[in-house]
C-alpha cells in the first residue's frame, strides 16, 4: 500500500483500497493536492508522485521534484469549461448590474409592485457585450474556449499567446501591449511562472483604455496589485475583477474579488478528481505517464509479468550502459518505450524476472542506480499475474 499525504480535500473511497492509504507520514509515497502549497520538506526520496487536481502547478517545486525523480501530474482541461462560464458570468455582470437590480427590487413594498419597480429601471441601465472587443492573454485550453464563446456572442476577439495558435475566431497579435490598447475587456489566462510574474504592471496598465475592465483568472501574482489599485482609483481603468483575493485589494470601489471560484463546479471538481486518481493509479501500477508537467509521456501495454521503469538525466551512451547491465544479469527486454523531455528521459520496459532475479532485485537495483544520470528505478509486478507486489 502506498502512503498518501492528502493536502486539501480528497475522498479516497472510490480508489482501489489495496493501492492507497491516507497517512500523515513525513515522507509519503504520493501527494494529492489542489491549489495549496506543497512544502519542499515532503519531497523526500520516497516520493513517487505529486498529483495536482487542477491545472496550475506554481505551488509545487518542479525543479526539486524532477531532481528527486518525482512525477508531477495535473488535469489538463478538466476545469476549463467551469472557468470559461464564470468569466462569461463576470462579463455580463460587469455590463449589466443584475445582482444590484435583484437586491433593490426585493426591498420594494408597493402594491402593485411592477410599476414601482419599473420606476427604478433607470438606475440599472446596462450595456451590451455584442460588438465590444475582448482581449485574451494566454490562449490555452481555457483561453480558446472563452474565445469561441465570445465570438458567438458577437464580440471581437483579440488574443496573445507565447507560441501562436491556429485559431479561427481570434485575431492574434504580436505582443501583450497590442491586446491592452485595443480591448474593452482584458482576460488573463496565463500560468504563473518567473516569466509571467507581474506581467501586468504600471506601464502595461497605462496602455489600457480608461473604459476597459481587467479580469484575472490566471493567478494573482500576474498583476502588480498596487499599480492596479492606483489605476482604478485614478479612473484610468474602469474595473478589476480577480479570482485571487488579496488584502491590498479589499473593499476598493470597482475592484471585485472572488474566492478562487474558477474551477469550483461539481462537474469540474468531479472531472479533476477522477483524472487525478487515474493519473495516480496508472503511474503507481504501470509507470504510465499521460498528463505530467515534468516527466516525458510514456504508455505501453503491460503485457509481461514484470516491468522496469527508469527515470534519468538524458545523456549520450545512457541506454548502452543500461542495456549491457541488463544483458550481464540475463534480464530480457521484451518490449520498451523511451521518451525524453527537456533534459530528462523515461523508459518503460516489459520483462520477465526469474524467482532468483526477484530475490536479488536489491543488488540489481543498486547496479542500475549506479549508472551515471540514473535518478529513479522501479520494478513493478503485473497486478493481473500472480506475482509478489511492486518494489
Ligand atoms: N481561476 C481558476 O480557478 C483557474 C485558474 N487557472 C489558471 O489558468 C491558467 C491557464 O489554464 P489553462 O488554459 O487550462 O492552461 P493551458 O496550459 O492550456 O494554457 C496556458 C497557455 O498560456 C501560454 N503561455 C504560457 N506562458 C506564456 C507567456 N509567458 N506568454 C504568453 N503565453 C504564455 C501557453 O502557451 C498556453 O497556451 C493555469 O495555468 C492556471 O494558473 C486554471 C484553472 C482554474
Ligand atoms: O486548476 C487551477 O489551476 C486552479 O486554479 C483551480 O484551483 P483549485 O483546485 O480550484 O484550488
Amino acid at each position: 500500500m502506498y502512503q498518501v499525504k492528502i493536502i486539501d480535500n480528497f475522498d479516497l473511497s472510490t480508489v482501489d483500497d489495496h493501492l492507497l492509504t491516507a497517512s500523515e507520514t513525513a515522507s509519503p509515497d504520493v501527494i494529492l493536492v489542489r491549489s495549496s502549497q506543497v512544502p519542499d520538506r515532503l519531497i523526500t526520496p520516497r516520493l513517487l508522485l505529486i498529483a495536482r487536481s487542477g491545472i496550475g502547478t506554481n505551488t509545487i517545486n518542479l525543479a526539486a521534484s524532477t531532481t528527486n525523480g518525482t512525477a508531477v501530474f495535473n488535469t489538463p482541461g478538466a476545469n476549463a469549461n467551469a472557468v470559461k462560464e464564470l468569466i462569461i458570468q463576470c462579463l455580463f455582470q460587469a455590463v449589466r448590474p443584475l445582482s444590484q437590480a435583484i437586491r433593490e427590487t426585493a426591498k420594494l413594498t408597493a402594491d402593485p409592485l411592477q410599476p414601482a419597480a419599473e420606476q427604478q429601471r433607470q438606475a440599472f441601465i446596462g450595456s451590451e457585450l455584442y460588438g465590444k472587443t475582448i482581449g485574451i492573454i494566454g490562449l490555452g485550453t481555457i483561453g480558446q474556449r472563452l474565445a469561441d464563446t465570445c465570438y458567438h456572442l458577437g464580440l471581437q476577439v483579440v488574443g496573445y499567446n507565447r507560441s501562436p495558435k491556429n485559431l479561427q475566431h481570434v485575431r492574434q497579435v504580436a505582443n501583450i501591449a497590442e491586446v491592452l490598447t485595443q480591448a474593452d475587456f482584458v482576460v488573463l489566462l496565463l500560468p504563473l511562472t518567473t516569466e509571467t510574474s507581474r506581467i501586468i504592471d504600471g506601464p502595461k496598465l497605462a496602455l489600457m483604455r480608461p473604459s476597459a475592465t481587467l479580469l484575472n483568472f490566471g493567478r494573482g501574482e500576474l498583476v502588480d496589485n498596487s499599480a492596479v489599485v492606483q489605476a482604478v482609483q485614478d479612473r484610468r481603468l474602469k474595473a478589476y475583477i480577480t479570482d485571487f483575493p488579496h488584502r491590498d485589494l479589499q473593499n476598493i470601489p470597482h475592484i471585485w474579488q472572488l474566492p478562487h471560484l474558477g474551477g469550483n463546479t461539481r462537474e469540474a471538481l468531479s472531472h479533476s478528481t477522477n483524472l487525478t486518481f487515474q493519473n495516480t493509479q496508472d503511474f503507481l501500477t504501470a509507470g504510465t505517464v499521460r498528463a505530467s508537467v515534468n516527466f516525458p509521456t510514456a504508455d505501453l501495454p503491460f503485457a509481461s509479468p514484470d516491468r522496469l521503469t527508469l527515470f534519468f538525466k538524458d545523456r549520450p551512451g545512457f541506454w548502452a550502459e543500461v542495456d549491457s547491465l541488463l544483458t550481464q544479469n540475463h534480464i530480457p527486454v521484451e518490449e520498451m518505450v523511451v521518451n525524453t523531455r527537456d533534459s530528462v528521459g523515461y523508459i518503460l520496459m516489459n520483462t520477465t524476472l526469474s524467482l532468483a532475479q526477484r530475490q536479488h532485485w536489491t543488488t540489481l537495483r543498486q547496479a542500475l542506480m549506479a549508472v551515471s544520470g540514473m535518478i529513479r528505478v522501479r520494478l513493478l509486478a503485473n497486478a493481473s499475474a500472480p506475482f509478489s507486489p511492486s518494489i
